[in-house]
């Protein structure tokens, strides 16, 4: 199977990475510093559940693109989408799988819109990376999955090739018949943390910590989940339960990706992970609080930054 990975960032880094690690044909779709960082130092993974580097990873450059592969694993930001379309246009062909790994559900209908919903997967990964300066790819937790699936719940004979290209590597590949309900309820547990992380400034257990914290993360939670049940996605149970308790735990280091990069003075997704599940509450939005606060937030971040640069 011909897999190009977009971005050799946090996640395509990792997860690309630990395909060619284990011998599949992989190429790294990157933009010109990256290649040349890649092709001088190589891909780096430092991850308490094995370190990696391997040297000359093929790459391509959006310009040199051609013909199509069976499989895009799409890892950009959403901010760089567009113009990630555009550049991985030539790659996609009517055989081509796209499984995207963002946060977030509005990616699907922009890819819809500009390549067909026959040829998109539903995606989601669970783990917490980051990429250095150096170009090094930082595996931050011991969570490392990569779950993907037909979103009309088949289990179409395509996505058996997926997991099959996928047997035998250093992460948990899932085949799953509920992607969609999934995404929703990865969207709702992430909006909740990346909001009152980047709100709070601070990690889980400093929340816990302070007075109301715990009340204010719970509210948020509870915003977002009224907005994936108003929209036909309510969370089990069993899910919320789950969510309520990573997201109280006492003493967790746990923060969001998204955290990371407003406390680097970098771009955010504030509009694809917290706008875009604010405008899905239509006439609702005005009663969930904490979920426009944590939005007025992130917005008022970008103004700033935006003003600054
Ligand atoms: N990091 C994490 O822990 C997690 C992230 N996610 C989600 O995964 C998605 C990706 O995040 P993450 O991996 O952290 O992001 P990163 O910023 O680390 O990686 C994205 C990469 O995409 C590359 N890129 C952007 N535009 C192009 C282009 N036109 N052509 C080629 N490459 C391009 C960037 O390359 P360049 O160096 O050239 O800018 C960058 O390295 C996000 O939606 C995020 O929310 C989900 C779970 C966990
Ligand atoms: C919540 C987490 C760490 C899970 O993968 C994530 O998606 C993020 O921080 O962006």
């Amino acid at each position: 199977m011909r897999i190009l990975v977009i971005g050799a960032g946090a996640t395509g880094g990792y997860f690309g990475g630990r395909l060619l690690e284990s011998g599949q044909d992989v190429t790294f779709l990157v933009r010109a510093a990256r290649a040349a960082q890649l092709a001088r130092d190589g891909l780096v993974i430092n991850s308490s559940l094995g370190n990696v580097v391997l040297s000359d990873p093929p790459t391509v450059q959006a310009a040199e693109l051609r013909g199509a592969f069976d499989l895009v694993l799409l890892s950009c930001k959403a901010y760089h989408l567009p113009q990630v379309m555009e550049d991985m246009a030539p790659a996609v062909g009517p055989q081509t799988m796209i499984l995207p790994i963002l946060n977030g559900m509005r990616h699907l209908d922009l890819l819809d819109a500009r390549f067909g919903p026959e040829r998109v997967l539903g995606g989601q990964c669970v783990i917490a990376a980051t990429l250095d300066a150096d170009g090094v790819v930082h595996h931050l937790n011991q969570s490392h999955s990569l779950t993907f699936g037909e979103r009309d719940g088949s289990r179409s004979e395509r996505v058996e090739r997926v997991l099959a290209a996928m047997s035998g590597v250093r992460f948990e590949p899932r085949l799953s018949i509920t992607i969609l309900q999934d995404m929703w309820d990865k969207w709702v547990f992430l909006a909740s943390l990346a909001g009152i992380t980047c709100l709070m400034r601070a990690p889980v257990r400093d929340i816990m910590a302070a007075p109301g914290g715990e009340q204010a993360t719970l509210q948020l939670l509870d915003d977002c989940r009224r907005v994936a049940e108003q929209n036909g996605h309510a969370p089990s149970e069993s899910v919320l339960a789950r969510a309520r308790g990573v997201l109280t735990e006492q003493g967790s280091a746990l923060s969001a990706s998204m955290m990371r990069d407003l406390e680097q003075g970098g771009l955010i997704e504030a509009d694809h992970v917290v706008g875009d599940l604010l405008a899905r509450a239509g006439q609702s939005a005005e009663s969930l609080i904490m979920l426009r606060t944590a939005y007025a937030h992130l917005k008022a971040y970008e103004a700033r930054r935006a003003r600054r640069s």
